[in-house]
């Protein structure tokens, strides 16, 4: 809308007689729809320039922006607080614990399968992003199940009863992964029939979850990102896992040829993706209840990465190379064996097919989808990424000997 006193009437000027008045409020009339007109321009320019969200999302962005990341306080979650406030969303954070304080953010302190925590940290919001879930690799069930799955109808159903409308759940791209090959795969691959893991068992069930409660015509629309390999300042597992491997010695043996591709997307490429995903979800838009990969767009060989991550911390490249089946059957045997001894100790082997498979196959995904429907593009490189990474964790950088 136009400001009040662009709005104000036309201003007179020094001669009286009526068609001159009459001509004067005619130009100044027009004068004035000029001048409201450039100044309206030039605004919704600005917001575009400004913004790397698109012009589709002006009316998003002015409609609402209030919004609550459920698992606000995770590694991802943080870097999308930050990213909102700064795009000038008001944020509430909804988490187990407050892992950080920041006197813009409203903290709900709740577990997301209570519907009663839930619901006060929702009041009033217009956007849930969903990116809470137990760490990937812990071994508990029966919590992956509770959280990931029915914690996740208990998001929907709370969010309905909220009247949100916009629900962003992060799902993964290791939904359709199985420990085979996949080149740049679509988001047309069918749900693995045999996941690597619960964990990812319990998101495709919590992707399906999300996306089938997609309902534009009550005012309910959902989109599901599939994030991959996230990487980034502040994460607690990717780079301090690499670098306790390093350091106890184990980091020495390629699994494989070194030559396959995987996605390891940056954070704050993730963090675009979804806040995109949230502004272009409108009721007639093809986000609604559709899943999409969001990546670097860069794949780059597995020990690569690894090695361009630790070579930056000041440690070594891992060297000798071991087949891939190799390395499969002896982490199958090694599991074997862990499960014949169960009974008398516990024993967490770091050595598991799953991890094998992730380092030594191809699993590198296409973004085509979200260029396409949301104008998805990195905003950071990977040259880039891995450097602001290497260069956020120097209390993991090896003292040069
Ligand atoms: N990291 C990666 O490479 C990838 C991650 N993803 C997905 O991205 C999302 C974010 O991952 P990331 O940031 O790495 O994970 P984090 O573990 O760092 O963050 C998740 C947050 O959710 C919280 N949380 C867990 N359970 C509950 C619960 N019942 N109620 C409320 N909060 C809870 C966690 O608390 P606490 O720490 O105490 O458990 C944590 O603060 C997850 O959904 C994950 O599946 C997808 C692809 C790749
Ligand atoms: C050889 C070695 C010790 C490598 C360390 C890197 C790994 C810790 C990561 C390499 C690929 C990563 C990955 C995930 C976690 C961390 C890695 C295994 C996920 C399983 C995280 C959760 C997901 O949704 C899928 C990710 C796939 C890639």
């Amino acid at each position: 809308m136009p400001k009040k006193e662009q709005m104000k009437g036309p201003s007179w000027s020094f001669c009286c007689c009526s068609q001159c008045l009459l001509l004067s409020a005619v130009v100044n009339i027009g004068k004035n729809l000029l001048k409201w007109r450039h100044e309206s321009d030039l605004r919704s320019q600005e917001f575009t320039e400004e913004s790397t969200y698109g012009a589709r999302s002006t009316h998003c962005a002015l409609a609402s922006k209030k919004c609550t990341v459920i698992g606000g306080s995770g590694f991802l979650g943080q870097h999308m607080v930050e990213r909102l406030l700064e795009r000038g969303y008001s944020v509430n954070v909804f988490d187990i614990r407050q892992g950080f304080e920041n006197e813009r953010v409203q903290f709900h302190i709740g577990d997301l399968c209570s519907k009663t925590d839930l619901l006060p940290a929702l009041q009033g919001v217009n956007i849930v992003f969903h990116c809470a879930s137990p760490a990937p690799f812990s071994n508990n069930k029966e919590l992956f199940y509770r959280v990931n799955y029915t914690g996740t109808r208990t998001v929907i159903q709370a969010c309905k009863e909220a009247g949100v409308q916009k629900l962003v759940l992060t799902s993964s791209a290791s939904v359709v992964f199985e420990g085979k090959d996949i080149k740049d795969g679509t988001e047309d691959l069918p749900y693995a029939h045999n996941p690597i893991d619960y964990y990812t068992e319990t998101k495709i069930l919590q992707e399906k979850e999300v996306l089938g409660s997609n309902d534009p015509a009550n005012n309910f629309m959902t989109v599901a990102i599939r994030p991959h390999g996230i990487f980034g300042p502040r994460d607690p597992q990717l780079v301090p896992i690499m670098v306790e491997t390093a350091k106890s010695g184990k980091m020495k043996i390629m699994i494989g040829n070194g030559k396959n591709l995987v996605d390891f997307t940056y954070v704050e490429n993730v963090v675009h993706g979804h806040i995109l995903a949230a502004e272009y979800l409108q009721k007639d838009s093809p986000l609604c209840g559709k899943a999409y990969h969001i990546t670097n767009d860069e794949p780059i060989p597995f020990w690569t990465f690894i090695s361009r991550v630790l070579v930056g911390l000041n440690y070594d490249a891992p060297k000798y190379k071991i087949p891939y089946l190799l390395a499969y059957y002896l982490a199958l045997f090694v599991s074997f064996l862990v499960l014949v001894v169960s009974p008398l100790i516990t024993i967490k082997p770091t050595f598991t097919p799953m991890r094998v498979a992730l380092a030594g196959t191809y699993h590198y995904y296409s973004c085509e989808r979200a260029k396409k429907d949301m104008g998805y593009k990195p905003v950071v490189s990977l040259d880039k990424a891995i450097e602001k990474t290497v260069q956020s964790y120097p209390q993991l950088r090896r003292a040069s000997q």
